[in-house]
């Protein structure tokens, strides 16, 4: 006994090593072997870890990994210990529009005033209660009052770009993000907040610069122990205080939104009927339901969550489809061409129902939001408990395989919209293949089918109206005014896109060049 306690002792580490690496073994063999997820197909290595997914998470490149493993082993992949993907349409609408599964944790990360919003709210029930109070806003009858202030900014860009001197660059990430900071401002709270006046002049709009950072402070907080946050953020670099700051820059800003909002109301000021800003209809609708003035806190969540849901996203696909513009003379000859019989002057914008029946703008708009979705990543969500309300039996069957309660199931949109089989040759950018021709009706349907640069079901995007209108009014205004080239630095590796569950181009800029063209 003696000598064994003698062996433990002169031993300990290397038995603690071996105890350890047992431990991992035995797990490892339990996820291989013997975990209910077992049986589905994927690499092995993503079975008895989650580490190999988080490289490609940090390598940027998680949706294109996630993809390359549906080639390998088709529509259902185990891609972690308890993560199952797949790419099927008929389990897509099950999931996200029949059964509704909530939404998994990984939401949380995008908590704004470290509050919950529409987007993470991750219960179905209590999302519907989010959800009833902004939808009403963004129905395409609400959003056609806010049509003249989107008119105005989309005009400011083209005096902007047409006053750049010499041809210069501009990066379109920036210049399309305070663009849509006004948009979505002016549906939120009523009036453009004059970001893009700002940029004109060099100006830097604290807001925007906020929106910008907000995605990156939200990762860096989820990797960062709650602890140590404080500490991180007291580093003192001005930037760096900016982007750690970048919650409290827009909560300070719309909590006087909400404030000025409320103080017009108690002072009886007349309320126009039909032109209704999403604060006002959200202090309504809070008011309605709860005489809590907590709510507040829950209505400045929420508008943060439309900018940071809006802007970026938004702001993204116009500066990849102005990409488009600058390499395909082919593509932007017809948009042009079109565009040309319905704007005579161009100082007037036509109707967005004007906008809304041109065939090629249409059609290009929709491949841009088919290749270059700016939200393509696994949308995650839990498979439920039991329950005799949702139906749902002890494990769900997702495509011949059953999942127990707890597992994480996800589809993405990059996987769906590079479906080789309803998007021939899916990685060329050709709107001519939304066209109608006449007896390809089943291949537009198909086609539809597959879109969901939105997401899908329940939690779809509730701002996609106000978006589609953006962006049509945004093209519009500059195909028809301007020729667009690339600069030198602006080329194929540097649009790659790489993903962090918005995609964003991997020199992190757009540079394009805006040439007048030559007619009034
Ligand atoms: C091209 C632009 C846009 C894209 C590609 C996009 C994409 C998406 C996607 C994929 C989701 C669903 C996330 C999920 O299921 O987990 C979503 C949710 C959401 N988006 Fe957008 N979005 C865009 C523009 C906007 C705009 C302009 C707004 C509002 C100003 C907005 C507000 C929201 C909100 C509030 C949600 C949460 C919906 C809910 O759960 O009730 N988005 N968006």
């Amino acid at each position: 006994m003696p000598l064994l306690l003698d062996f433990i002792l002169d031993h300990t580490v290397a038995i603690s090593g071996a105890i350890v690496a047992l431990y991992f073994i035995l797990c490892a063999l339990y996820q291989l072997c013997f975990s209910p997820l077992s049986d589905i197909p994927g690499p092995w290595y993503a079975a008895i870890s989650d580490l190999w997914l988080t490289t490609h998470v940090l390598r940027l490149q998680q949706c294109r990994i996630i993809d390359s493993l549906f080639a390998k082993y088709g529509p259902v992949v185990r891609v972690g210990p308890n993560k199952v993907v797949f790419n099927d349409l008929p389990t897509t609408r099950n999931v996200y529009s029949i059964l509704k599964f909530d939404k998994s944790t990984y939401y949380k990360s995008l908590l704004t005033n470290d509050n919950d919003h529409a987007m993470t709210t991750l219960p179905h029930a209590s999302h519907v209660f989010r959800k009833k109070g902004y939808a009403p806003h963004y129905t395409p009858t609400s959003l056609a009052h806010f049509q003249p202030e989107i008119h105005q900014s989309a005009l400011e860009l083209v005096n902007i770009l047409g006053g750049i001197v010499n041809g210069g660059a501009i990066d379109c990430l920036s210049f399309f993000r305070h663009f849509m900071a006004d948009v979505v401002s002016a549906s939120s709270f009523g009036y453009g907040i004059g970001a893009l006046s700002r940029w004109a002049v060099g100006i830097e709009d604290p807001l925007v610069t906020a929106i910008g950072d907000f995605p990156k402070r939200g990762i860096l907080r989820s990797a960062i122990p709650a602890w140590a946050w404080k500490f991180v953020c007291s580093i003192p670099n001005r930037r760096w205080r900016r982007l750690c700051d970048s919650d409290k820059i827009m909560s300070e800003f719309v909590n006087a939104r909400v404030y000025e909002r409320r103080l017009q109301m108690v002072s009886g000021a007349p309320e126009q009927s039909d032109r209704v800003a999403l604060v006002q209809r959200l202090l309504r609708y809070y008011a309605e339901v709860s005489s809590d003035t907590a709510s507040d806190r829950d209505i400045v969540s929420e508008h943060m969550g439309h900018l940071v849901g809006g802007c970026d996203t938004t702001s993204t696909t116009l500066s990849y489809l102005c990409w488009e513009l600058s390499r395909r003379a082919d593509v932007a000859g017809k948009l042009q061409a079109e565009l040309d019989t319905v704007i005579h002057d161009c100082k007037t914008l036509p109707d967005i129902a004007i906008l809304q029946n041109l065939p090629y703008l249409g059609a290009f708009v929709k491949e841009g939001l088919r290749l270059y979705s700016a939200a393509p990543s696994l949308l995650e969500r839990v498979v439920p408990n039991s329950s005799a309300k949702t139906a749902i039996p002890e494990a769900f069957d997702l495509m011949g395989y059953a999942l127990p309660p707890g597992t994480l199931v996800a589809t993405q949109a990059w996987s769906a919209h590079r479906n080789p089989s309803v998007f021939p040759s899916p990685e060329s950018f050709l709107p001519e293949r939304w066209l109608e021709t006449g007896d390809n009706q089943g291949q537009l349907e198909a086609m539809n089918r597959h879109m969901m640069p939105f997401g899908t079901g329940s939690r779809v995007c509730g701002g996609q109206n106000l978006a589609q209108m953006a962006l049509r009014i945004a093209i519009t205004a500059i195909a028809r005014n301007f020729d667009v080239v690339s600069p030198p630095e602006t080329t194929e590796t540097s649009m790659e896109m790489r993903d962090s569950f918005v995609i964003f181009p991997a020199s992190m800029t757009c540079h394009l060049i805006f040439n007048p063209r030559k007619i009034r």
